[in-house]
């Protein structure tokens, strides 16, 4: 059977996104979906998401990491199907959809997308590191020197290593920039690699970066190797609430695939 695909990308977090609200797809074919995502024998992605219907929302978005398994919430990629979902004439320019981690608002202009993410409670803070779950898991770490940084080397390590182990944790590895501003390079568990950006990571790190104290600011701005993304949040007590991630969410082409 063939299908249309598209691809989308967020801050340069690339995804294939297919309309499934007639379920064509077979959401247990794991190896396919690896196989599209390989970027020498496929069509390259970080990530396969698919556009379905929902009783209760306008649509519910179901996601895989490049290695084919379904997987936690994908920021960058709830960026990308809102706009998606716009290009389909399925929403307008506001819209509450259904992920694995719950209800999101989103709110879409001129291809920049701000997503709302769940309530952060609890942010475990240790001697060299952070840990808190953004919809993903993250491990945030401060270091010097970002951009010579091995990402993939030093975040396989902690992504495979305790206390994360088989089920793993994506990795952070943090400078700060300004009182407002830090870079942020991703080493991504079910990529097994750095992307580009990971939303949900830079959620955490803003998040992370609020409660050590680094930043005051209730609006941090994140740079990515794949471009400049913005989290707003409210402190209340010990948690943050009203957390939203802002940024470009882009088509880039569209194909067609033998399922
Ligand atoms: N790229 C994502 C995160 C996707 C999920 C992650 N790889 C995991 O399995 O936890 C983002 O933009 O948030």
């Amino acid at each position: 059977m063939n299908i249309t695909f598209y691809k989308y990308q967020g801050t340069g977090n690339d995804f294939i996104i297919i309309d499934n609200r007639l379920q064509t797809i077979d959401k247990n074919n794991t190896k396919r979906i690896a196989e599209l995502c390989d970027r020498r024998f496929g069509i390259g992605a970080d990530g396969f998401i698919l556009l379905e219907n929902d009783n209760s929302s306008d649509f519910r978005m179901v996601y895989y990491n490049s290695d084919g398994n379904e997987s936690s919430m994908c920021g960058n990629g709830g960026r990308c199907i809102v706009a998606f979902a716009k290009f389909l004439g399925v929403i307008e320019n506001t819209t509450e959809f259904i992920a694995i981690d719950g209800l999101h608002k989103a709110k879409i202009e001129d291809q920049i997308v701000q997503l709302q993410m769940q309530k952060v409670s609890k942010i475990e803070a240790f001697k060299k590191h952070l840990f808190l779950d953004t919809g993903s898991p993250h491990h945030v770490e401060l270091v010097t020197g970002l951009k010579d940084f091995e990402v993939k080397a030093n975040g396989a390590k902690i992504r495979y290593g305790q206390p994360y182990n088989e089920d793993g944790s994506n990795v952070n590895f943090v400078e700060q920039v300004s009182k407002d501003t830090f870079s942020v390079r991703t080493y991504e568990r079910g990529v097994e690699d750095e992307t580009l950006s990971c939303g949900t990571g830079v959620t955490a790190v803003a998040l992370a970066m609020h409660k050590i104290g680094k930043t005051e600011s209730n609006t941090v701005k994140l740079n990515t190797p794949g471009g400049t993304l913005k989290i707003t949040f409210n402190a209340i007590g010990d948690g943050y609430e009203d957390i939203w991630l802002i940024g470009p969410a882009i088509q880039v082409f569209k194909g067609e695939i033998e399922w």
